[in-house]
């Protein structure tokens, strides 16, 4: 699946037309967030309304008004899905949150060429998502530092010891994603984060994918993460701002 998604996605890069610059708010810092979390845990709070394992996960979502509700619940991070085929997403959503809410947001889609760092920008977001698994290290680590010279930081994401080990040996990026998901068989496991976080160096960790309770949690806070990106099990209960309380066991549920 990984592969297909690529695919489209080099498809649609070799049309992509770059909006109008957005009158741009202040970049926030996606760094400064995840480093001082509102909780024990920091939360990036992902505005997901399909995915390719899943199909929809939600009908009729208002991006803004549950962007708006996860920074209520003290979210520290919103991630927007920009891709349209796999996720149901749009570029746009990431523009509309930044204008509605005050906390950075996370752009998510499949990083693949520069132009899309232009387009990251315009469209308003503070940081972007470089897969490990999907690029090759040295143009990861290209990607990275032109990224940053446009002023977007980045998560860097990864999944197994190789990917990790590629990565290191060129530079030690500022935040570290470990998604629990295996994105060729969507195989889900939190034991990823356990295998994968004695492997790095300091930095800023968060546990990825696969995280529905407050036992989730605690497994991968124990495991050493930071902070978790979480999508599903916040968008499929009917208001996201409970959901965001339960699952750090702030209510009852
Ligand atoms: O979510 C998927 O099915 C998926 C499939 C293929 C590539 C990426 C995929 N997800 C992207 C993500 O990183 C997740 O949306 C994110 O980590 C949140 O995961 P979850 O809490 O399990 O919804």
């Amino acid at each position: 699946m990984l592969e297909a998604i690529l695919q489209t996605k080099r498809e649609e890069v070799l049309s992509l037309q770059l909006p109008e610059t957005y009158e741009q708010l202040p970049r926030r810092s996606f760094y400064d967030a995840l480093a001082k979390p509102r909780r024990v845990l920091g939360l990036i709070a992902e505005v997901k309304k399909a995915s390719p394992s899943k199909g929809i996960i939600r009908q009729h979502v208002n991006v803004v008004d549950i962007a708006r509700a996860y920074e209520q619940a003290g979210a520290d991070v919103v991630s927007v899905l920009t891709d349209e085929k796999y996720f149901a997403g749009h570029r746009s959503y990431v523009t509309q949150v930044k204008q509605h809410v005050q906390i950075p947001i996370l752009r998510k889609d499949f990083i693949i060429d520069r132009k899309q760092l232009v387009e990251s920008v315009r469209i308003g977001a503070d940081a972007i998502l470089l897969i490990g698994e999907a690029l090759d290290p040295s143009f990861l680590h290209e990607l990275y530092e032109e990224a940053h010279e446009m002023g977007l930081q980045c998560l860097v994401e990864v999944h197994t010891k190789k990917t990790v080990e590629a990565i290191l040996k060129r530079f030690t990026p500022k935040v570290i994603g470990i998604n629990n998901r295996d994105l060729t068989t969507f195989h889900t496991s939190l034991h990823v984060t356990k295998q994968i976080v004695p492997l790095l160096p300091p930095c800023i960790i968060v546990s990825e994918s696969g995280i529905h309770t407050y036992d989730d949690v605690q497994t991968v806070r124990q495991a050493g993460a930071h902070a978790m990106l979480v999508g599903e099990a916040l968008m499929r209960k009917p208001a996201v701002d409970v959901a965001v309380y339960e699952l750090f066991g702030e209510r009852e549920i």
